[in-house]
């Protein structure tokens, strides 16, 4: 059994319940790994400053991948902590070609902190996936972008960035064996940074598909999953 030198973490359906609400389960065990030497890495498709928020309330201390990749923050970046890793340039143009066919319907779907996205764009499921998706169809870049359903919200992502990715680069940046990353998640926008890491997990309420790229699958969903995880893996308790 590989040795878990890093934990990397998805936040919300992974140490949150499916209201987003943070599970004290996971943040118990996030802080227990800590106090063991174990940093947590948060991943998320969360903009990096609801991402830093969270990390510093749960006391994680070894970055952030958000916005599925496009940003990343890390402390000993020192004077340039958070680095956009990609544009939002054909992002944005797939926002105005859905603009454009859709018109204001879409507006009310629009996630309440696009303006805090450097580069994607989030939508509320209060629009279905499949009308995003038959609407981009004859969108000119259509091969730059990337659609996530994160299981919360539809994500609009630049194809040259993930959670993967960006974990990599994190762990490269910060001198983290990334074969011995204990990566926890969820959801579609998950399966990325699952691939990557040396001991791939999902919590028992995750989807199908990440199950099946999985070393491991709870018996316990949300928060009691990364607890169970942290405890069999980590802590060695099982
Ligand atoms: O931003 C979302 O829609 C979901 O966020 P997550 O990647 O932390 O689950
Ligand atoms: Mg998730």
């Amino acid at each position: 059994m590989v040795k878990i030198e890093a934990i990397a973490v998805d936040i919300d359906g992974t140490i949150t319940d499916y209201t987003r609400k943070l599970c004290k389960s996971s943040i118990d065990a996030l802080r227990l790994a800590e106090e063991n030497n174990v940093p947590v890495i948060i991943v998320t498709g969360n903009v990096v400053n609801y991402a830093y928020a969270t990390a510093v309330l749960i006391g994680c201390s070894g970055g952030v991948v958000a916005e599925n990749g496009g940003v990343v923050f890390k402390e000993s970046y020192n004077n340039d902590r958070v680095k956009k890793l990609v544009s939002k340039e054909y992002v944005s143009k797939a926002v105005d070609h859905l603009y454009n066919k859709l018109g204001a319907k879409l507006d009310s779907s629009l996630s309440s902190d696009e303006e805090y996205r450097e580069s994607e764009t989030v939508f509320y499921k209060t629009i279905d996936k499949q009308i995003i998706l038959d609407a981009l169809k004859d969108f000119e870049d259509l091969d730059k972008i990337e659609i996530y359903d994160s299981g919360f919200a539809i994500h609009i992502t630049d194809i040259r960035v993930n959670k993967g990715s960006s974990l990599k680069f994190l762990c490269e940046e910060t001198n983290i064996d990334i074969n011995h990353v204990m990566a926890i998640g969820d959801s579609e926008n998950d399966e990325d940074f699952l691939k990557v890491a040396g001991l791939k997990v999902a919590v028992s309420n995750a989807e199908d598909e990440l199950k099946e790229i999985s070393d491991y699958i709870c018996e316990k969903p949300y928060g009691d999953g990364v607890k169970e995880a942290v405890e069999k893996f980590v802590l060695n308790k099982g």
